[in-house]
């Protein structure tokens, strides 16, 4: 197998990001491609109580733990595979087990902060951002965490407006300009999807 190429999927919560992941997942043999979410690397907080999880900041890269997602994808640039961590969006905490990822041709990493971190941008062969209006943003992710991660209208609103608004305005949208691709409205932009979709067809066949 030749050196993986690892393709990076970013843009704000909601945007589209894991729809244009599966998109692109749906289009090309299963055993080319791996996926990870950059979810997975948020950090254990087994030690804190729930009261004190709900409380932490989770749009600000300090929540993630970068070193080991760097060192995951390196591992997985050189053919090895990884244990990959699980995430728990209700108990805002890693699950017990991992997950077995073995190295694809294809990377794909997705995730609200891939463009933040040097190191973790210098990884990348291909940078993507998903651009979604914020008003889309919200009414997606309202009805996704009331159904999908255990939330109430209030919570996300308050999350929203106390943590999420404010780090995409600082770490997510100043960085869309180290993006090689700009895909409008993420996952139903057929065109765009297509275009990627005959590059990495193009990568494999190389
Ligand atoms: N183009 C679209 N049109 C309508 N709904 C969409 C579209 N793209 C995504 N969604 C829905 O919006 C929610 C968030 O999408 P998702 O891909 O999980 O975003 P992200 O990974 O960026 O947070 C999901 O419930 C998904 O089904
Ligand atoms: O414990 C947690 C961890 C993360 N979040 C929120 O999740 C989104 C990122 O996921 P997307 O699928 O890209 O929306 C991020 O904005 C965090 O606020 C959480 O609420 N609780």
């Amino acid at each position: 197998m030749s050196k993986p190429i690892l393709i990076g999927i970013t843009g704000g919560t909601g945007s589209g990001k894991s729809t244009v992941s599966r998109q692109i997942l749906k289009h090309l043999p299963e055993q080319s491609i791996a996926i990870i979410p950059q979810d997975a690397y948020y950090k254990n907080q087994d030690h804190l109580p729930l009261e004190e999880r709900i409380k932490v900041n989770y749009d600000h890269p300090f929540s993630f733990e970068t070193d080991l997602l760097t060192r995951h994808l390196k591992a997985l640039q050189n053919g090895e595979s990884i244990e990959m961590p699980q995430y728990d969006f209700e108990r805002h905490t890693r699950k017990k087990e991992t997950l077995t990822i073995e190295s694809r041709n294809i990377i794909i990493l997705e995730g609200i902060l891939l463009f933040d971190d040097p190191d973790l941008r210098e990884l990348m062969d291909i940078k993507i951002f998903v651009d979604t209006d914020a008003d889309v943003r919200i009414i997606r992710r309202i009805m996704r965490d009331i159904k999908e991660r255990g939330r109430s209208l209030d919570s996300v609103i308050n999350q929203y407006m106390t943590t999420v608004r404010p780090a995409h305005l600082q770490f997510v949208e100043p960085n869309k300009k180290y993006a090689d691709i700009i895909i409008p409205e993420g996952g139903k932009n057929q065109v765009a999807i297509d275009i990627i979709v005959t590059k990495i067809k193009a990568i494999l066949e190389d």
